[in-house]
């Protein structure tokens, strides 16, 4: 195999592009930090044009670094956020009080009535994404703005998944990614059709008598390739040839699962490991020859990871955030993280690190959480409850205000977000999918501690890939298959990656001690829905 490819995620807070050769192996990265308004209410927005540059600006880089001549770059794929974008016939239209902002973040909650409204139509379709919709998913999005924006919602021209909408601008092409549309916009691909009942029931008749046309008349499986190639304008900005082959491309965690679970080396087969993928938000990737219905995990979807299986997806909202936010809270924050800026760390990172120093051997850092427990939930809780309502429990926090404390209240946090997984993978499993190991990407996947923790916490292994950045490696992998360099993504798989390295759970005490912390974990989320069941009820 020859020729190279250009892999680009957008994730929630930064453009990334990778350059990967035949093998996977990565040449060289670059990455542009891009802006996240936030404002009461559930509302999060970004803007597509400042993506659009980001992702141009990333690739440029990328490129100019690995000193591959463009000529030799022979495809380019896309993951991102499943955000909502919104464009008119003469670019960004607004979704909220300013003008260049059309996007409607994932994490923007802004449609939970919406999501409600339309749960409690209990239509035929959501049994494909879990038996509830989420106000993270796009109808509900699309309601909201029909109700609440009707301006924007009749002048747009089209409604894109912010996968979609990049893989538009670098190719012209409208077709939309089997992945993106059947994950976030409810349509079947297991019968390749939209439900038009569905649309018309929870009013958003519009687009069913419109036959789709804003929101994807044509579907394609992730790695086809679009148009002719990109555009004479976005390679002049890329700094690569125009008619460089684009692929349909994938959901960002898709991209992290299609980096790593078909890895050589691991599982064996796609349907044994499930990806785990730890950045902003976590998402936990489940392949399954037949579709299993899991209440309160997204899903079945098919061929919207590997092509041709079913796919359950849980996770939770908030991951990455999640530990932000709990470290954030504590009084030595604003010290630790001028320290780890002068160390030229991340903060999580630099308590990772901080932990490790402190024990004798990774494992052993669950003793470090003595009596502090964490129940992540400062998004909701994806699954397996479904209920974007759910919040955080902090439990064992005293008056101390010292680094070993801020160390100890990470180190508790990576527990329950383990916590939360194993029970992910516990439900799944008594509904019929079952694994044998985690595969982990994302940001928050790539320290040694955390891989080790989740090990730990869900007494699975935890396989690491060899390479550092399996998300861009995923929507490399979708250009190589766009390129015509491998067949498909099922080829693709076990040659451009290969799992290095294995986390095995602890044993002995340490186990012990998870076990313990677990049904603590449980204990306390189980307590926090009553009492705020009972709350809503006083106050209703
Ligand atoms: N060692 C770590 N432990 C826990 N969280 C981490 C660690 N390193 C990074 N993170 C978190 O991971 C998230 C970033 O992951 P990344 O995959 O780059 O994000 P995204 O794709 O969502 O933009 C941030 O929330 C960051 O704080
Ligand atoms: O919702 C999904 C996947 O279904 C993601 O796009 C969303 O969680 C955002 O991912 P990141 O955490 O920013 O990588």
């Amino acid at each position: 195999m020859t020729g190279y490819f250009v892999g680009i995620d957008v994730g929630t807070g930064s453009a990334r592009a990778g350059v990967f050769d035949a093998a996977g192996n990565l040449l060289a990265t670059a990455k542009r930090p891009i802006d996240i308004h936030r404002a009461d209410g559930g509302i999060v927005e970004q803007s597509s044009e400042q993506i659009w540059q980001a992702v141009c600006a990333s690739v440029a880089e990328a490129v100019g670094a690995s000193a591959v001549d463009p000529l030799n770059i022979k495809g380019v794929g896309f993951d991102a956020t499943c955000s909502l974008v919104v464009r008119g016939p003469d670019g960004p239209l607004p979704v909220g009080d300013h003008p260049d902002r059309d996007i409607i973040v994932w994490m923007d909650h802004r449609a939970v009535e919406q999501a409600e409204r339309i749960n409690s139509g209990r239509h035929d379709v959501l049994r494909y994404v879990g038996g509830r919709i989420s106000p993270e998913m796009e109808t509900p999005k699309l309601l909201w703005l029909k109700e609440n924006r009707p301006e924007t919602f009749g002048a747009a021209e089209h409604f894109f998944d912010l996968t979609d909408f990049l893989t538009w601008k670098a190719s012209g092409a409208t077709e939309r990614s089997a992945c993106t549309v059947t994950c976030k916009w409810t349509y079947l691909a297991h019968e390749t059709r939209w439900d038009a009942d569905y649309f018309r029931r929870i009013g958003l008749e519009d687009l069913a008598d419109e036959d789709f046309a804003r929101i994807g008349r044509t579907v394609v499986d992730p790695g086809t390739a679009l148009g002719h190639g990109l555009t004479a304008e976005a390679a002049e900005a890329m700094g690569l040839h125009a008619g460089t082959a684009v692929a349909a491309g994938l959901i960002d965690a898709h991209a992290g699962g299609i980096g790593t679970v078909g890895a050589s080396g691991g599982a064996g087969d796609p349907t044994r490991a499930m990806a785990y993928v730890f950045g902003t938000s976590s998402c936990t990737m489940t392949t399954t020859r037949d579709p299993a219905f899991v209440p309160g995990v997204w899903g079945p979807y098919y061929s919207a990871m590997v092509p041709g299986m079913w796919l359950n997806e849980g996770g939770q909202s908030a991951a990455g955030a999640a530990i932000d936010q709990l470290v954030r809270l504590h009084p030595h924050f604003a010290e630790a993280e001028t320290k780890a800026k002068q160390d030229g760390k991340s903060l999580p990172a630099w308590l990772a690190d901080r932990a490790l120093a402190i024990v004798a051997a990774p494992s052993d850092a669950v003793r470090l959480a003595d009596d502090l427990h964490v129940v992540p939930e400062f998004l909701g809780n994806r699954a397996p409850f479904a209920d974007p309502h759910a919040r955080a429990v902090i439990m064992g926090q005293g008056m101390e205000s010292g680094a070993d404390n801020l160390v100890a209240l990470y180190v508790a946090g990576i527990c329950g977000l383990g916590y939360g997984l194993r029970q992910i993978i516990e439900t799944q499993a008594e509904n019929g999918a079952t694994i044998d190991a985690i595969s982990v990407s994302g940001g928050g996947g790539a320290h040694p501690l955390s891989r080790q923790m989740l090990a730990d916490a869900t007494g699975y292994p935890v396989e690491i890939t060899a390479c550092p950045e399996p998300v861009l490696l995923g929507s490399a992998m979708l250009g190589a298959v766009a390129a015509g360099s491998y067949p498909n993504l099922q080829a693709a798989m076990p040659t451009m990656s290969r799992v290095e390295t294995r986390c095995h759970p602890a044993e002995g005490l340490n186990r012990r001690l998870h076990d313990n912390r677990y049904q603590a974990f449980l204990t306390l989320q189980r307590n926090a829905r009553e009492i705020r069941q009972t709350t809503m009820a006083l106050l209703e």
